[in-house]
């Protein structure tokens, strides 16, 4: 931070940077596996910065945390166990248990500093940890599958960007814990990164996951805070018949508008409609 002012640089996205004006610094550590930063922000509340890269803000997090769940949730006819990997703000748990359907939900989360900072410095994303069927993990998720085979209905990786301690999540070994861990039918999403800036990437993610998965398709949402105003994610399934882009399930409008800032009907479907560029790369 310099005159007041953060800057997320980064050679995952060269040449450019999000700046945000900083109005105090909450909280800094090096944890076992990161540098972990809380600061308030002058227009977008309170920020969560893991190793300098911006994971959440107050602001627009709803989007983020929103899209990755309920793009999976609302694309299984009945999930009843869901299971959470990274995560560590919580939003994506507070958004798991909007599923009444949802029998247990376990998040499983490398840094404790980040579940540990996220209940102290941002309690509207970890109100998530308060919901009784909640179970919490410290642990590798890597090592977390491996030994769980044929138990959820509903697996999310949210995951920070590869390079730092979610390397292992972007690659293929892991698409095939994820597909052992979870029962017939079920439903996976991943954080899948940027079709400005990561597009190779991405390409290579989704070849894989069409090795691992019959179905595998990407979708994006739109972020103010993220590297480029937007991320995608992996939308994948065991069932060769289920369409993801169409919502199994869905809200009444009013329940919708009650439930959710961001995610609706409309937008899990548009959310799948590429741009030419990033259609044919993925193709
Ligand atoms: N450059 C885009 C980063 C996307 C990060 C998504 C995300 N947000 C998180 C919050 C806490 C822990 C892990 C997280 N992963």
């Amino acid at each position: 931070i310099k005159d007041g002012w953060f800057r997320e640089i980064s050679d995952m996205w060269p040449g450019q940077a999000m700046i945000l004006k900083v109005n105090q610094v909450l909280h800094h550590e090096k944890s076992k596996y990161q540098d972990v930063l809380v600061f308030e922000s002058s227009d977008h509340g309170t920020v969560l910065v893991l190793d300098n890269v911006i994971q959440c803000t107050e602001r627009d997090e709803f989007s983020y945390q929103e899209m990755i769940t309920h793009l999976a949730m609302n694309s299984h006819p009945n999930p009843k166990s869901v299971l959470v990997i990274g995560g560590g703000d919580g939003g994506v748990l507070r958004e798991v248990v909007k599923h009444e359907s949802v029998e247990k939900a376990i998040l499983c989360d490398i840094d404790e500093a980040v579940i540990r900072v996220s209940k102290k410095y941002l309690p509207g994303m970890s109100i998530g940890y308060q919901h009784p069927n909640v179970d919490v993990h410290i642990g590798d998720g890597f090592k977390f599958l491996a030994d769980r085979k044929n138990e959820f209905d509903v697996i999310i990786t949210d995951s920070s960007d590869p390079e730092g301690p979610a390397e292992s999540l972007f690659q293929k070994p892991y698409f095939e814990l994820l597909y052992g861990a979870l029962k017939e039918g079920g439903v996976i999403t991943t954080q899948a990164e940027n079709q400005w800036l990561h597009l190779p990437l991405i390409t290579k993610l989704k070849k894989d996951c069409k090795e691992v998965f019959p179905v595998a398709e990407y979708a994006y949402t739109t972020i103010p805070t993220y590297p480029s105003g937007q991320i995608g994610f992996m939308v994948c399934c065991k069932d060769a018949n289920r369409d993801v882009k169409t919502p199994l399930r869905t809200w009444s409008p009013e329940e919708e508008d009650k439930l959710c800032k961001y995610y609706n009907k409309e937008i899990h479907k548009a959310s799948f409609i590429l741009p030419t560029f990033a259609r044919k790369a993925l193709k």
